[in-house]
């Protein structure tokens, strides 16, 4: 049977896609720079999910012992096999794979913390410790464009994020997104924008082939917060013109997209959304 940390992980993905217009993403209007996709590719690919987010709960509340990096093993080996699911369920296409893995984080250490009585962030951060040396320092194999990333620009990513205990979702975007006031796509909007003004997106550098893009990405993410988001009309004008740039470039905001979904999972588990 579905749990309410299941219930709330589904939502934060179908919240996420259903919200409009996201530059460089999919949303129900537009697939953005994402051809192979569309709006029901991901509401296919989040139900697919259901099972391993059923499964990353129960690892939380039943885990014991004080290694939690062994929590994450266990987890990870859950997320390959929902990779396999998700690429069944949207044939072939990668729609959530940074969300499998970060938005499984989330939940697993979720279920974890209720049950313990410990803090979020700090939980997932010793979940956590030592992946980026494991995954990124120790692998010469360089395959994804994370590993790839990581070695031409010293970034670590999804994963850097993950180890260090998501500090964008905890001091950005969840606070933004709690003060923030409004129509619920407004709220999101921005927050997503706001998560852009600090993201270092390995999926936009991949797409972008330079580093560059992310300052001119934090710089238009700070112009757009500045004229008073979209709920102003100079608001939305930009994030209008910011979306056309984003198609004719191919850019895309993939990573974050998933700090946003863990953002409106935390709010949604706070009961503040
Ligand atoms: C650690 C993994 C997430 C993946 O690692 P991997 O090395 O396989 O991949 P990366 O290239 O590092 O991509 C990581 C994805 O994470 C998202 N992301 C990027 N930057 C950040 C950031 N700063 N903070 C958080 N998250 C970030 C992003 O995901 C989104 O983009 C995906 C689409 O990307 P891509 O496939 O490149 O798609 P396209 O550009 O469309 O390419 P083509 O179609 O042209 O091919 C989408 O899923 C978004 O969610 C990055 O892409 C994890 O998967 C992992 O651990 N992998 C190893 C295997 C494993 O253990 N899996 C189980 C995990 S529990
Ligand atoms: N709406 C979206 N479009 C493209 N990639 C994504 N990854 C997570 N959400 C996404």
């Amino acid at each position: 049977m579905t749990n309410s940390i299941t219930q709330n992980a589904l939502r934060a993905l179908l919240y996420e896609v259903t919200t409009l217009p996201k530059p460089g993403l999919v949303d129900p209007a537009n697939p953005g720079p994402h051809p192979d996709m569309n709006i029901y590719t991901f509401i296919d690919s989040s139900l697919s999910l259901e099972h391993y987010f059923n499964k990353a709960t129960q690892i939380g509340q039943t885990f014991t012992g004080a290694d939690l990096p062994a929590m994450f093993t266990q987890l990870r080996q859950e997320g390959l096999l929902a990779e396999e699911e998700m690429l069944t369920a949207t044939n072939g296409v990668n729609t959530h794979k940074g969300a499998i893995f970060a938005l499984g984080i989330f939940v697993c250490a979720q279920s974890y913390c209720k049950k313990n009585q410990v803090e979020l962030f700090a939980t997932i951060a010793k979940m956590c410790h030592g992946l980026v040396e494991h995954d990124l320092e120790k692998n010469n194999q360089l395959q994804t464009a994370g590993e790839r990333e990581f070695q031409q620009y010293s970034i670590g990513g999804a994963r850097a994020q993950a180890e260090q205990g998501y500090p964008i979702v905890k001091k950005y975007a969840l606070p933004f997104l709690k003060q923030s006031t409004g129509t619920l796509q407004c709220r999101l909007l921005d927050t997503l924008m706001k998560i852009a003004t600090v993201t270092v997106d390995s999926n936009l550098i991949k797409r972008a082939g330079n580093y560059d893009v992310i300052n001119w990405l934090h710089s238009c993410a700070s112009q757009y917060l500045a004229l008073g988001g979209y709920a102003t009309v100079l608001g939305k004008k930009y994030l209008l013109k910011l979306n056309q740039i984003c198609l004719d470039h191919n850019y895309s905001l993939g990573g974050c997209a998933d700090l946003l979904i863990g953002t409106i999972f935390v709010a949604l588990e706070q009961g503040q959304l």
